[in-house]
């Protein structure tokens, strides 16, 4: 069983348009995954693509324009609003990807001992901080005065220590040092082996394959392709779908090349596949019908053309 389970899930928000106009976009769509225990499950994708969403979906930390479908199951059981304010910050941490989430009226040290679960409070606390190069006089510091770098590292302790059995990283590393990097990265990985399932959300997708299990890749607000971290090698033959193909084509050391055109907007999705205005293989199908998820070759795709 699961430790997570994202089923169908679609999310849209109600803008206002002209004078009282509302209109409705769809952001995410019809969306799968799956997190086990002792499993680390990254979510790559570009810009825009969704992947805060899918978090912010999961804490039960949406805006109040957003509209919800599909189902959360966390440990065989929904996930309803009830049990996400429970669980939150508890059995389920967020690392967010904005720095602006800590308190700015609570002294960094206390705002982390304050999730620990431990016996121990303030020497987790200090341990952490030790393993994040941050000083103790830190501790005393309030978020305005820590640097982007610091104020991060401050909230993946906050995570690491509130002993979650389901943790999620939204872009956790950026402005981190490359040795710190390392370890924040280790730490994520070390919590997997102990038996949380994690969510590591981030466009670093070189960074995710060195700790992950699986990777999802994110287009236009779903999944394309859900591939084990191993697919990701060579000229990417082992990949189902194009878009995941050409997002590992793109990286420096694969050869840098570009995907041509650009991801679209949520208000103009294309009618059938949403990658077919980019793609070579794209026939009259893609065009005009929605491919679904399918398993295949030990992942699964949504593409007419995997075979
Ligand atoms: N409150 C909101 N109202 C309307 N649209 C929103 C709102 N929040 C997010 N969106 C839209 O939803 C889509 C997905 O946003 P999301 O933040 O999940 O992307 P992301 O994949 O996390 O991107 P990034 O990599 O830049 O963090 C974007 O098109 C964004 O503009
Ligand atoms: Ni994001």
């Amino acid at each position: 069983m699961p430790m997570l389970e994202v089923v169908d899930l679609s999310i849209s928000f109600t803008q206002y348009a002209k004078g009282l106009q509302q209109k409705t976009v769809q952001v995410i769509q019809g969306l799968d995954l799956t997190v086990h225990a002792g499993e680390l499950v990254a979510v790559v994708g570009s810009s825009g693509s969704g992947k805060s969403l899918l978090a912010h979906a999961i804490m039960g930390i949406l805006p109040d324009n957003a509209t919800m479908s599909g189902s959360l199951i966390f440990d065989g059981k929904p996930l309803n609003s009830e049990r996400q304010a429970e669980l939150r910050g508890k059995e389920i941490a967020l690392v967010p990807q904005s720095v602006n989430y800590l308190d700015p009226l609570m002294k960094v040290g206390a705002q982390v001992r304050y999730s620990v679960r431990g016996a121990d409070a303030a020497s987790e606390q200090r341990k952490a901080f030790e393993r994040y190069q941050l000083a103790p006089s830190v501790e005393q510091m309030f978020p305005f005065q820590l640097s982007g770098g610091m104020a991060r590292r401050v909230l993946v302790s906050t995570a690491t220590l509130s002993g979650a059995r389901l943790i999620i990283a939204d872009e956790p590393t950026p402005g981190l040092n490359p040795e710190v990097l390392q370890e924040t990265l280790q730490q994520f990985r070390e919590l997997a082996n102990q038996g949380c399932a994690v969510l590591l959300i981030t466009h670093d997708i070189e960074a995710a394959l060195l700790i992950a299990d699986r990777v999802a890749v994110f287009y236009a607000g779903t999944t394309v392709e859900i591939a084990a971290a191993s697919d990701f090698t060579g000229d990417g033959d082992h990949l189902r779908h194009p878009y995941s193909k050409a997002l590992w084509r793109a990286l420096p050391q694969n050869g840098f090349i570009p995907i041509p055109g650009s991801q679209p907007l949520p208000n103009s999705l294309p009618l059938g596949c949403l990658f077919s205005p980019r793609c070579e293989k794209a026939t009259a199908e893609c065009f005009d019908t929605r491919p679904n998820m399918l398993p295949i070759k030990g992942g699964s795709a949504r593409c007419f053309h995997v075979s």
